[in-house]
């Protein structure tokens, strides 16, 4: 009896079991088909972008785009009410940014995008370092499912890259120089190789003194470069750009790098070479870079050996004759050796330009500057390799107006004679535009005119300067004449004349 109502027991256990697994299949059944049936007379999809990827305590990239890109969106006509600002350490202003379940329309292309974001309580626990941080954002959109390929395959991707420009610009730039190798540390790889201070350098364009032509044509180089990422996938190159900025000094260089890098909205890499010692290191600091970021090699001509003197020296090696086998592989030994102990090289540079490590990351400038050009090594410069050479060069009358009226407001109209005199004078002697620029700097006692007449007065002494060293014997006493030379701006002159004075004296000696 006892047993039979054991077994009784036992079967209608799981009989109830049964019924309730049952139960549980014909409910997720009918959700399915539910889903189906909804599905089909809903037209709309959605997405759901959340927060932080499956695996990461870090924003996901995509969402963080987003969230840029809509920013961006609703400031444009007002479309959404409620919003929220939030300021990051690395943001130049306050982010505004959609608020939670407000409703932001989009078209795109004829399609039309209804996006939202909304909080949800995640389905695990989360720890979290922040009151608050335990419910997760999404953003979601909405479009009709005829859209589906196009805006999967257009519109994210360029929600996406705006998202980023959007960022690129908020974003506070930085200045970056390299450290000596000795405080590289393998804990902190990224941050003990590069240091980096805000870059707030005002340059523009518009303030730079040169022919506005040029000017135009390195806008729209530095334009398409910025816009081609597909070109540059097209036609199998790396996607960056070499530049070579060549010319006295004063001449601009260091302001057109700034001008470039907030034109571009990029962060500068200043590579101080004198502080690699190798061909390793310099690659090793090259891969540490970021892309949207121009990167600097200063004074091209003054920092390293660029000279190409360990291929003449392997050259030399094998021009020494028959060798025996010991005597080649010593010599391989020894030339490895100079690989890693020596100087950084000019192929070293020259694979950091265009070699294998340089396609590492993309939308990357970089930029060389010399004071001569001639003194470059013809490989280092030949055509392909810095794809644009641009000269900056002493200031000509259109340069000199673009300086006036940054420094003075003024324009030729207003002071007719003195500009054509200025005119006249630059045609006929060379001056940096970073002297010009110290003569148009206003005073308490020096208004716009005195300004220019002491310019005048050293463009014509810089001129009868140049007239004597040209006319006279190299034992001949230094002896200028200056005509109209106006006593009363004599106390005035730039100290900078005077050692023209002495320059042009000792090159006509040495002629
Ligand atoms: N072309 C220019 N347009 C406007 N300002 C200029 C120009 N060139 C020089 N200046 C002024 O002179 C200052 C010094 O110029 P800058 O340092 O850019 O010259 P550089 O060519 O880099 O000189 P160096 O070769 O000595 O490094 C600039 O900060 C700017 O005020």
């Amino acid at each position: 009896m006892a047993t039979n109502d054991l077994w009784a027991g036992i079967g209608s256990a799981l009989a109830f079991l049964i019924t309730l697994t049952t139960m549980a299949m014909n409910q997720s059944r009918i959700k399915l088909l539910i889903n189906k049936i909804s599905a089909y007379l809903n037209p709309y999809i959605q997405i759901t972008i959340p927060e932080y990827g499956a695996e990461s305590f870090k924003r996901s990239d995509f969402f963080v785009a987003i969230e840029a890109y809509l920013s961006n969106l609703c400031h444009q006509d007002g479309r959404v009410r409620k919003l929220k600002a939030e300021l990051e350490s690395d943001m130049q202003k306050p982010q505004v940014s959609v608020d939670d379940d407000q409703e932001i329309v989009d078209t795109f292309k004829g399609a039309t995008l209804w996006w939202y974001a909304d909080t949800e309580l995640p389905k695990t626990t989360v720890i979290t370092y922040r009151a608050g941080d335990e419910k997760r954002r999404f953003y979601r959109v909405a479009f009709h499912k005829r859209f589906h390929k196009h805006i999967v395959n257009d519109y994210l991707p360029y929600v996406i890259k705006n998202g980023r420009d959007v960022i690129a610009k908020n974003r506070q730039h930085r200045l970056f120089t390299n450290n000596a190798s000795s405080q590289w540390s393998s804990y902190n790889r990224e941050k003990s190789l590069w240091s980096h201070v805000e870059f707030r350098h005002p340059a523009k364009f518009d303030m730079l003194a040169m022919d506005p032509a040029k000017k135009d044509e390195i806008k729209d180089d530095l334009n398409a470069f910025k816009m081609g990422k597909d070109y540059y996938a097209k036609v199998g190159k790396a996607w960056k750009r070499g530049y070579l900025l060549f010319g006295p000094p004063g001449t601009g260089k260091s302001m057109m790098i700034a001008a470039m890098a907030n034109f571009m909205d990029y962060d500068i890499y200043d590579m101080e070479l004198t502080a690699v010692k190798n061909n390793t290191e310099l690659r090793k600091l090259f891969i540490e870079t970021k892309g949207k970021s121009i990167i600097v090699l200063e004074d091209i001509d003054c920092s390293v050996d660029l000279t190409g003197k360990r291929t003449d020296k392997k050259k030399a090696r094998k021009k020494s004759g028959d060798q025996s086998d010991m005597a080649t592989m010593r010599q391989k030994e020894d030339e490895k050796k100079d690989d890693e102990d020596s100087k950084l090289t000019l192929s070293g540079v020259l694979n950091f330009i265009d070699g294998l490590w340089s396609a590492c990351g993309e939308e990357r400038i970089i930029i060389f500057t010399t004071n001569y050009k001639d003194k470059l090594d013809e490989a280092l410069i030949r055509p392909g390799r810095m794809d644009m050479h641009i000269e900056m060069s002493y200031c000509r009358y259109e340069a000199f107006k673009v300086l006036a009226h940054n420094y003075l407001d003024i324009s030729e109209y207003q002071f007719f004679e003195l500009f054509g005199e200025i005119h006249r004078l630059l045609d006929q002697v060379d001056m940096s535009p970073a002297d010009v620029a110290e003569h148009l700097i206003r005073t308490e006692k020096k208004d716009a005119g005195a300004c220019l007449q002491v310019l005048i007065q050293d463009l014509k002494i810089l001129k009868a300067k140049k007239n004597s060293a040209a006319d006279c014997h190299p034992q001949d006493p230094i002896s200028i004449v200056v005509p109209d030379l106006n006593p009363t701006v004599l106390p005035d002159l730039n100290p900078t004349v005077i050692n023209i004075f002495e320059v042009a004296r000792d090159s006509t000696l040495e002629s």
